[in-house]
């Protein structure tokens, strides 16, 4: 294991030297990546950069083989389950929204916030008022509260994907991490979608991972770009995209 002295960083996420192969395979090769308490990182890059691997990595489902992976400036995750992972507040939004369609909105954002996530136990709760208040915060964040009483299964790819974002605001995480939320949204969507993580970002740490460049331009944040499991380019959206090898291996001329 990496031993370090973990109060020399204050980054709500510090990687520094990860390597995973999968059968002698390097899917990431020395990756090191900080991120500040209260920033919001756009992750961008060709398919199979590792994207998706450094997201397994944070949330417990992948092992490094070396590296550091820091949470808070203080916890090693390379020695934590998920659930422990999930507990200490960081969330994980993936692709395909996984909301419960055949339950009301509200009763999905109950669900998430209930922790045996019993569908049972919520369709009983009557609930403190304090978590009534957090569900309302949190569907007016979402722009979901007209349509808290429809169920989820009835609302437009865009509003699921907000749904789910909305699960994992309820439980209050530190660090989100959002995996492609624009993925077959409306321009209008995408927009909104986007004005929604801004919000977000004011009170938590975000990661977000994405192909749409206009959306990652909109959000106005620093750019990574990994190619081959590591660092390629980081900076502001114009300069990454200026960047000759970015252009090379994944904007394309
Ligand atoms: N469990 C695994 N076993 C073997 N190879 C894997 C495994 N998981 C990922 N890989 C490989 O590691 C590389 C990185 O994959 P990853 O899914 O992290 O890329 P990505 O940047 O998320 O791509 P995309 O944009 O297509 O989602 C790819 O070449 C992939 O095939």
């Amino acid at each position: 294991m990496n031993v370090m002295d973990t109060r020399t960083t204050s980054a709500m996420l510090y990687l520094d030297g990860v390597h995973v192969s999968f059968d002698g395979f390097h899917a990431i090769n020395n990756l090191s990546l900080t991120l500040e308490p209260g920033e919001m990182r756009a992750i961008i890059g060709p398919n199979g950069a590792g994207k998706t691997t450094m997201m397994d990595i944070i949330t417990g489902k992948t092992k490094p083989d070396e590296g550091t992976v820091l949470f808070d400036g203080v916890t090693d995750l390379t020695r934590l389950d998920e659930t422990r992972i999930a507990e200490l507040g960081i969330g994980r939004k993936f692709q395909k929204p996984t909301v419960f369609e055949s339950q009301t909105v509200q009763d999905n954002l109950l669900l998430a916030l209930n922790v045996d996530h019993s569908v049972r136990g919520t369709l009983f709760w009557r609930g403190s008022k304090a978590e009534a208040e957090r569900i309302d915060k949190v569907l007016e964040t979402i722009r979901l509260t007209e349509a808290r009483n429809r169920l989820a299964g009835s609302l437009s790819h865009g509003q699921k994907q907000w749904l789910e974002i909305g699960m994992l605001l309820a439980q209050d995480p530190k660090l989100l991490l959002v995996d492609e939320p624009v993925a077959g949204m409306t321009d209008v969507e995408t927009h909104l979608t986007a004005e929604l993580l801004k919000e977000i970002n004011k009170t938590h740490t975000v990661m977000v991972v994405e192909h749409d460049m206009t959306f990652v331009r909109e959000l106005g944040v620093k750019v990574t770009c990994l190619h081959e499991g590591t660092v390629l380019a980081e900076g502001t959206i114009d300069q990454v995209s200026s960047n000759e090898r970015v252009i090379e291996v994944y904007l394309g001329r």
